[in-house]
């Protein structure tokens, strides 16, 4: 059989085998991201487009400057689709008591359990719903049923469905038997309604010959309970048919099943669970049926079944900073400086393909905690070559804060794949990923300073981000007009209608209610605190460029230029660049001490 891959198709390679074609890999991407670029109006160095941007082959492999294949594999998902299904209560049993000279005991059936219930958890510890993508179905437990000699059925365990904190979830499909079974229910009085009334009628007619009428009648309809009933097993023909069912007390749920459609927005942690799917109750055992005329029945109750759903999971990573950049800009070597992070580093476009998390650790408990004063703008935009900034481990001040809020100890940050041209429009890497940037409370665009004039790479990611917000703004407000529009178009009316009915119509309600300013127009992201950081800043050349941004972004903060974005409004405060080189770890804890900063503000 030949090969799938055709030895030709190098390019594949340095992905397929990286430590394998290490030597090779660099020219082959090389090419790569040139015709990656070339292919993209996004700006690309005249110099460098053959000339890689990283002077990192020279280098000795290190932490920093890892080899291809040392990385940690992150088993991640930010999607899930599952079914929950509540357990189904148990059935009640049909026995009698037995002892020795009582040929006819009373009967002693037990109750059925009641089934488990489905809850849902954000809590902090999960960082993905890989798992739950792969298990798909979640069940909680049947009810036991109940047992001769009274004894009940145990109730059925329930499921907690535990997600990390910044999932949103949405039902998409219900099946509540509950409400089936009160339309049966109603069909299958209207029908004995009907037959009742077609024996007055006939009995009206001829009064003394009610019986010969009834026997000309059609068949009376079946108990409107007759599916929920057990009949006892050895039962003979005679009493089957002899049997009269008696109608069923209303029975309630013992938790109340939330309305449809759910959607959460878990950007908390939740101490305590939240009930999705409610468990059946349990059938009812013999006992509960017995009267003077009946003190023998042969009969039970099922337990109920119980609600089931689709549900899908939606895991917006909430990173206090989100690192966007274009693909091979260094974001990877960055948050390995930043973080203890093993996230994936080549010298290639598109080598992370999954969101990377890490966190800063400011204080490790192991001395006091302490203040992080944010640093001047004239302090950021020092020179980076010095000594000190090697380490990431920031020194602590002499005296304490004092009384005040609590010291931030950690941070989180999210290296997420490039973003290319479009990518708004789900090119690339992109859109998957685009919407981890909408929950960071920071956001850092990381800019190649080595890869082109780095003031038209920053606007070519903040189009993205700004079409990206505005896309979701559109979504968002779509999906409320859809949920307050009546989709059933089966004429059936409304709660609260007069009796015309609306005929297939759609009902839209009143949309006149006030949108919170800051969605509109994708402010919700452009309306974040941001930084730039000038990576790469080692290489020979990358000052001028620097330089340029720099007062580029001076002129930004003092409103002589719009914002990148070009959306009305945006964050414009206090716009630095800080020039870092991450791969000898030089400046990273200046933008720890800005990010921190920006994150107490
Ligand atoms: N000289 C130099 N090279 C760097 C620096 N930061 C990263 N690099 C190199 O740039 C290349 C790309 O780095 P990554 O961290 O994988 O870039 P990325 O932005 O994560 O790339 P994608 O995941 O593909 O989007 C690697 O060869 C790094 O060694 C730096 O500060 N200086
Ligand atoms: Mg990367």
């Amino acid at each position: 059989m030949p090969p799938r891959c055709s030895p030709s198709s190098g390019i594949f390679l340095p992905f397929l085998y990286p430590s394998l074609f290490r030597s090779a890999s660099r020219i082959k991407c090389r090419s790569a991201i040139a015709t990656l670029h070339s292919a993209s109006p996004i700006p690309t160095p005249s110099d460098t487009s053959t000339e890689p941007s990283s002077s990192s082959d020279a280098l000795p492999y290190s932490r920093l400057n890892p080899p291809p294949d040392e990385y940690a594999i992150s088993t991640f998902a930010d999607k899930a689709r599952i079914t929950v299904h509540a357990g189904g209560g148990g059935h009640g049993c049909i026995s009698f008591l037995r002892e020795a000279f009582m040929a006819d005991g009373p009967a002693n059936g037990g109750d059925g359990g009641h089934g488990g219930n489905v809850y849902i958890q954000a809590i902090h510890g999960e960082t993905s719903l890989h798992k739950l993508a792969r298990r798909r179905i979640l069940r909680a437990e049947r009810g036991k049923t109940g047992q001769g000699s009274s004894r009940g059925g145990a109730r059925g365990d329930d499921v907690v469905i535990q997600v990390p904190v910044g999932t949103v979830v949405r039902e998409i499909d219900r099946v509540d038997p509950m409400i089936e079974e009160n339309l049966r229910y109603r069909e299958a009085r209207q029908k004995e309604r009907e037959y009742d009334k077609l024996v007055r009628e006939a009995e009206a007619e001829v009064k003394d010959a009610g019986d010969a009428i009834r026997s000309e009648l059609p068949e009376p309809p079946d108990h409107p309970h007759l599916h929920k009933f057990i009949l006892y097993p050895g039962i003979s023909n005679s009493e089957r048919r002899s049997i009269t069912l008696p109608r069923l007390p209303r029975r309630e749920r013992l938790y109340v099943q939330p309305e449809g459609p759910i959607h959460l927005d878990l950007s908390q942690p939740t101490p305590r669970p939240i009930l999705l799917a409610t468990g059946g109750i349990g059938g009812l055992g013999n006992p509960h049926f017995v009267s003077k005329d009946r003190p023998r029945p042969l009969f039970a109750t099922k337990g109920e079944r119980a609600v089931s759903m689709q549900l899908e999971l939606e895991l917006k990573l909430l990173a206090d900073v989100g690192l966007v950049g274009l693909p091979n800009a260094g974001k990877s070597t960055l948050l390995r400086a930043l973080t203890n992070s093993r996230a994936r580093v080549g010298n290639w476009a598109f080598t992370t393909l999954q969101p990377n998390i890490g966190t800063v650790v400011l204080d490790s408990h192991k001395g006091r905690p302490f203040p992080t004063p944010k640093p001047s703008r004239a302090a950021s935009h020092a020179v980076i070559n010095d000594a000190t900034y090697g380490s990431v481990v920031i020194s602590q001040p002499e005296h304490n804060a004092g009384p005040g809020p609590e010291p931030r100890t950690r941070f989180t940050v999210a290296d997420i794949p490039g973003l290319v041209e479009g990518a708004h429009l789900d090119r690339g890497l992109g859109i998957e990923f685009l919407r981890h940037v909408e929950r960071a409370g920071v956001l850092a665009f990381v800019i190649d300073l080595s890869a082109g004039d780095a003031v038209d790479a920053l606007k070519a990611l903040w189009t993205e981000v700004g079409l990206y917000a505005r896309m979701r703004q559109e979504e968002e407000t779509e999906r409320e007009v859809g949920s307050r529009i009546d989709w059933e178009g089966d004429g059936s009316r409304p709660p609260g209608t007069n009796k015309t009915g609306f005929g297939g119509q759609m009902i839209v309600a009143d949309l006149h209610e006030p949108i919170d300013s800051r969605e509109v127009g994708g402010l919700h992201i452009a309306a974040k605190p941001w930084f730039v950081v000038a990576t790469k800043g080692d290489l020979p050349g990358t000052e001028e460029n620097y330089a340029r941004l720099k007062e580029y972004l001076n002129a930004v903060t003092d409103r002589q230029e719009p914002h990148p974005s070009g959306v009305e409004g945006a964050w414009t405060e206090d716009c630095a660049a800080i020039p870092v080189s991450a791969i000898h770890g030089h400046g990273v804890d200046r933008i720890i001490h800005w990010t921190v900063g920006l994150l107490d503000e």
